[in-house]
């Protein structure tokens, strides 16, 4: 078992307690401390216990890990202002911090994690039922692995009512129980059901969004389907994810937990990600599958760097999120050409966009303009989203739409959640979608999706 070494908060909380008492207001005591070595995923299934609104994100390209357990706040929005209205809220709580913390690590203290729902009003019914529109939660309990080790954050809602005796003895019991967790194995379900949800009709929907293409002034949309599974019982959400950092190291993993449901994946895509002033865009589209041998891969990906309709797919993203970041940022930075993502499954067209964030702008107002690039909706942007909701059979909920975190310091990080599905009960639903451009042909695009769901099929007793 870890000796861990903790302390305690008490005097903290009696403080910070007596200041909200003093100006009848509710402050967000923040208290971070370095602790020895922390497994992630223990501590996600420790979490179970605590309370079932649990979050997880791994980096894709850096030693970075953050596990949230229960929430000190937790800000709901929905609708056309939904960025600016849920960034004046966190500044709000942001300013009702009272931190200690030494180390003041990036992704440590009052973090908010959560993410945005595809469209600013959520489509009624299923599967997305308990997932709120869009939602960022300051975890009670956060813990943040970096290549230096394990950081420990208790963020506490303290109002001015608060029975500050009870409060201490629970936080210290929790954290207790959090930190010393029961060595569990996951077990693996047993998929009994595969269900295709309408695969003809998605084939006819492309072959007319490549008509209409030819018609209008829309250049580009992505367009998704479903995939339904059934299991003997329901998954085990720390096995998956454990196996998802295990076999897509290049992505990005997460799980967020609303009401039972659990959104998760592993996706290659950055949005866009903020540190200090620096700012990292990258544009993602045009795939095709990896070779069996190398010289086979390597020829699988000097087709798809020669390919028209590869091209065209990326370029459209590559303008776009370029023409965006120009208005935020200054020194933006895009290589000439399109150089290769390799992924387990599946090779990818990358470019990536570096530039200096302005200042008085957030990762947020990037976040807002950006969603859904071209990679995601299409091209014009509000064309394409138009398109989707009349044409595409499919609620999206947050699929394809931006998840992240953001820290009190001007960092964080926004992925759009593809190569993923919602699990709830013994059932999940995965989804995948294309970019389509004139020249697409329906069956190749019905191709292209099913290798885009084997990260996640192959998680959950599928075959890769
Ligand atoms: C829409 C998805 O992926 C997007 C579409 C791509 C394409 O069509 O080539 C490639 C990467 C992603 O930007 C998905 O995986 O569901
Ligand atoms: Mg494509």
């Amino acid at each position: 078992m870890l000796q861990v070494k903790t302390f305690h908060i008490e005097d903290k909380i009696r403080k910070v307690h007596k200041e909200a008492q003093r100006t009848r207001q509710s402050l967000l005591l923040s208290v971070t401390e370095k602790i020895e070595g922390m497994d992630p995923f223990a501590f996600f299934e420790s979490g179970k216990q605590i309370d079932e609104h649990r979050h997880f994100w791994k980096s894709a390209d850096e030693d970075f890990t953050l596990v949230g357990i229960s929430s000190a706040v937790s800000i709901t929005k929905e609708g056309e202002d939904r960025f600016p209205a849920m960034e004046k809220d966190l500044l709000g709580w942001m300013n009702r911090v009272r931190s200690w913390n030494p180390s003041d690590k990036k992704g440590t203290g009052a973090v908010a994690l959560g993410g945005f729902g595809f469209c600013e009003v959520s489509v009624a019914g299923e599967p997305w039922e308990t997932f709120p529109n869009s939602n960022m939660t300051i975890p009670k309990f956060l813990l943040t692995n970096d290549r230096e080790g394990s950081y420990l954050t208790t963020n506490l809602l303290l109002t001015p009512e608060e029975d500050v005796e009870e409060i201490s003895m629970s936080v210290e019991e929790e954290k207790e129980r959090l930190l010393h967790p029961v060595e569990e194995e996951g077990v693996s379900v047993r998929l009994e059901e595969i269900e295709e949800v309408r695969p003809e009709e998605w084939k006819q929907t492309i072959a007319e969004a490549t008509e209409d293409l030819t018609k209008g002034s829309l250049r580009k949309v992505v367009l998704a389907r479903e995939v339904r599974l059934t299991f003997d019982a329901p998954a085990s959400i720390t096995k998956v994810l454990q196996d998802l950092s295990e076999m897509q190291n290049a992505s990005y993993v997460f799980c967020y937990e609303h009401g039972g449901a659990y959104f998760v994946g592993a996706t290659p895509e950055r949005l866009v990600k903020v540190e200090h002033d620096e700012l990292f865009s990258a544009c993602l589209a045009g795939t095709t599958l990896r070779g069996d041998t190398e010289d086979e891969d390597d020829e699988l990906g000097d087709e798809l760097l020669q390919d028209e309709k590869n091209r065209v797919e990326h370029d459209y993203v590559v303008q776009m999120i370029r023409s965006a970041v120009e208005q935020y940022a200054e020194e933006v930075d895009v290589p000439e050409g399109p150089s290769l993502y390799k992924l387990r499954n599946l090779q990818h067209l990358y470019t990536p966009v570096k530039a200096r964030l302005k200042e008085g702008y957030s990762l947020l107002d990037v976040v807002k303009d950006l969603h859904p690039t071209p990679a995601l909706g299409g091209l014009p942007q509000q064309e394409a989203v138009e398109y989707i909701k009349n044409h595409e059979e499919m609620n999206r909920g947050w699929y394809a739409s931006p998840i992240g975190w953001i820290d009190g310091g001007r960092n964080g990080e926004f992925a759009v959640a593809i190569r993923s599905a919602l699990l709830h009960d013994n059932k999940a639903s995965l989804f995948a979608g294309c970019g389509v451009v004139e020249s697409s042909d329906p069956e190749s695009e019905y191709e292209e999706t099913m290798v885009k769901f084997k990260p996640m099929l192959a998680v959950l007793g599928g075959k890769e």
